[in-house]
């Protein structure tokens, strides 16, 4: 009966359903419990809980080659510091961990999922990135900017950084950072847009505008819808479709409703719904290749308002590994040959 089925469906649908079949590319998920980037305890247990709400069950429903290479662990440097920049010693051990790991991960090409943690661990996913394939295009998923430097920055907090650390153009506005020497700015503002935005420091709207980078706040996805925003910025930070794609996805550009265990809210956000399409036409673009969730925390909130988070994380992670609204092909007859259906 199913065989018959299965005949039936693909004879009629070959050419038209060829968007349901199921992801072929390999999955490498790697754990980064990390939260000394800011001051709130918890979102370090971010792989966990994703780990125990099935993130791995689920990911290989999708994905017949799903490899879970664990948690990283590091050794903090002591005696580090700059001023405005807690936990240095913490952030730069980790961070050069993350890097290698993403590298040795995407190395092995698969698509290389990080969970966070706090989004200091861009740095580490992005520099990895870079080391791996050369250019890349980010798109920085997300309520705030994350461009401050130690100069400008209200909190002293690594995780309102990152983007300013990965910046070339910005490298002449940091002092020198001790630990930090294996990260280089390679990455150019002009392949880096943002969206989500709502809650912009002073001088990070300045930067913004000075350097022309590519940002669409909330009001934009209003205006356009997040089809043509999600499209807009990508045509913009990789013009050929030819860079392999970066998508760091801060959870907290979700609104509060959508995933209120998060360090730093902003109401006013993204609709889930929103945030998978993201995803969605990032997968689309065939050339995501690194995929960051950040900023969850099952420390905060209701466990109700825990589970509504979690899941939300979830839905935005299955998106990016190619799961279709639409349905997907039963797992048997994705790799087999078209012809023999003919
Ligand atoms: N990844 C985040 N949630 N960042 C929030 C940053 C908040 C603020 N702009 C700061 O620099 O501290
Ligand atoms: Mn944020
Ligand atoms: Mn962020």
């Amino acid at each position: 009966m199913f065989a018959s089925y299965t005949k039936v469906l693909c004879r009629a649908s070959n050419a038209t359903l060829i968007g349901v079949r199921r992801n072929s590319k390999k999955i490498g998920i790697l754990g980064v419990p990390f939260d000394k980037g800011q001051l709130k305890q918890g979102v370090g247990s971010g792989p966990q809980a994703f780990r125990d709400a099935g993130l791995i069950r689920e990911l290989k429903e999708i994905c017949a080659d799903v490899k879970d290479f664990g948690d990283i662990t590091y050794k903090q440097l002591e005696g580090l510091q700059v001023d405005n920049m807690t936990a240095l010693g913490h952030v730069a051990a980790c961070q050069k961990q993350v890097s290698e790991n993403v590298f040795k991960i995407l190395k092995e090409d698969r698509l290389c999922l990080t969970i966070g943690g706090d989004h200091s661990c861009g740095i580490g996913t992005v520099d990895g990135h870079v080391k791996a394939k050369g250019d890349v295009a980010v798109l920085w998923v997300d309520a705030h900017a994350d461009l401050n430097t130690n100069a400008t920055s209200p909190t002293g907090n690594v995780h309102g950084m990152p983007v300013a650390l990965l910046a070339k153009e910005l490298s002449d506005y940091w002092p020198y950072i001790p630990g930090m020497d294996w990260q280089q700015p390679m990455l150019s503002i002009k392949n880096i847009a943002y969206i989500g935005l709502r809650d912009i420091d002073s001088y990070e709207r300045l930067v913004i505008d000075k350097f022309a980078i590519t940002a669409f706040g909330m009001e934009d996805i209003e205006r356009y819808g997040i089809i043509e925003v999600t499209n807009m910025a990508l045509r913009r930070i990789n013009p050929n479709n030819n860079l392999p794609l970066h998508v760091s996805f801060d959870i907290d550009s979700l609104d509060t409703l959508e995933a209120p265990s998060t360090g730093t809210p902003v109401r006013g956000g993204l609709t889930l719904r929103e945030g998978i399409q993201i995803m969605e036409e990032a997968y689309r673009t065939q050339h995501l290749s690194a995929v960051d969730i950040v900023e969850v925390n099952p420390n905060l909130g209701t466990p109700t308002e825990v589970k509504i988070t979690l899941e939300a994380g979830l839905h935005i992670i299955k998106a990016a590994c190619g799961l279709s609204r639409r349905g997907q092909w039963p797992k048997d007859v994705n790799d087999l040959p078209q012809q023999t259906f003919n």
